[in-house]
Parts: structure tokens; sequence; C-alpha cells
């Protein structure tokens, strides 16, 4: 469960949030949505831990959000637009690190790239694909199962119409696991049959 408590969220005199208290219960979309500089990749930083809010709280299944705390971190997995790389690790072999940390068999990597259309690039660099390839490929390593909070910023960026159905079924199976996915979007209607939460940033 996704708890948002008496947040507050500003960039310098910017306020984002005020005062934002909300649950998200597991199996559930949060869809962030909103007009560019709204705050929506702010919050989702906040939401990963990765930004202190300005006030109130954040928390997934009680943890408050603080990529520095190992047992939030094994709660949580995303996509924020800046997904790190080994240079010297393929494909396969990023993913066949994320299953084994994760403690899931390898074959679970080896299946979403499958899914993903790109099982054919398993031996390339992250380096050597294209846009639209290297997209798919961090949200395979975000989408590996097993996790809490799936928070994902803008993940239709540089994915074409086949793409972006792809994405939409994989945060159908988080949630269908018990995931809670918050998603940034400027295609809310790619997660319409997920019936999602809403939250419309800059209102
Ligand atoms: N590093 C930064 N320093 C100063 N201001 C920032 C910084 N990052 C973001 N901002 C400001 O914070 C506000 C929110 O930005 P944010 O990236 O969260 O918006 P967004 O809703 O995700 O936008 P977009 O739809 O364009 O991705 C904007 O006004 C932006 O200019």
């Amino acid at each position: 469960m996704l708890s948002l408590d008496h947040v507050d969220l500003a960039i310098d005199d910017l306020s984002l949030v005020s005062d934002l208290t909300l649950t998200t219960e597991p199996g559930t979309v949060l869809a962030v949505t909103g007009p560019n500089g709204s705050g929506k990749s702010t919050l989702l930083r906040c939401i990963a831990g990765l930004r202190p809010v300005d006030g109130g709280t954040i928390s997934v299944s009680g943890i408050t959000a603080d990529e520095t705390d190992p047992h939030f971190r094994g709660l949580v997995a995303a996509h924020l637009g800046d997904d790190a790389v080994f240079p010297e690790l393929t494909v396969a072999e990023h993913l066949e690190l994320l299953c084994a940390t994760r403690g899931l068999a390898a074959h679970i990597g080896d299946d979403l790239l499958v899914t993903a259309g790109i099982d054919h690039l398993a031996d390339r660099f992250p380096h050597a694909l294209s846009t639209g390839q290297r997209a798919r490929f961090d949200l395979c390593a975000t989408m590996l199962p097993g996790t809490a909070l799936v928070v994902l910023d803008e993940p239709e960026t540089g994915l074409d119409h086949d793409g972006c159905a792809w994405v939409a079924r994989l945060v159908g199976a988080a949630c269908d696991a018990g995931s809670v996915v918050v998603v940034a979007t400027h295609r809310p209607e790619m997660f319409t049959d997920l019936a999602p939460v809403t939250l419309e940033m800059g209102r």
C-alpha cells in the first residue's frame, strides 16, 4: 500500500503539492497527469524515495520513502528516465543480475525480453540499442516481478504504438500480482482499461 499523508512539495517558491493525502491499495494504478512543469516527475522522485518531501510523509507498506534505506529499496522499482546501466554488461546479463539480486529465476528476465520484442538483442550492450529498444530494455529491468511499488515516469516515451500496448499489459500484470503502480503520463488513455485512480497536478 502507498500512502501520502499531508504531503507538501515545492521547488524554490513554487508550490507543486499542498497538503496532499491519499492511499493507493495493492493492485491499483495511480495515474499522475498534468501539463509540463506541473510537478509530476518531482512527485514521482519523492515517491521513489529519491527526494525528500517538504512536509508530511510518504510510505510504502508502512516504510518511509527513502532510497538510502535498503528495506525501502527492496520494495520499489522505478523507471525515471535516467536509468543507470553497467556499460560492460549486455542486455541479458543485466536482467540475469537483477533476477539473481531479487531471487527470481533467470528465465523471467528472458521471458520479459520476448514480450518486449527485443530478445534478439539480448547479447547487445544497452548503449547499442535504438531509443525505443532502450526504453523497452529499461522497462524490462524495472518491471521484473516482486516489488510492492512500481514507479514509471512517462513510460510511453520513445515507444511506438505496439510498445505502448505492451507497457499497458505489463502494468496490468504488475497490478494483478498485487503491486501499486504509479505512472506519470501524458497518455492516460493507455491505462483506461486498468481503471486508474487519477491525480491531476497543477490544479
Ligand atoms: N533541478 C531543478 N531545479 C530547479 N527547478 C526545477 C528542477 N527540476 C524541475 N524544476 C522545476 O520544477 C517544476 C516541476 O518540474 P517537473 O519536472 O516535476 O514537472 P513535470 O510535470 O514532470 O513536467 P513534464 O511534463 O515536462 O515532464 C517545473 O517548474 C520545473 O521547472
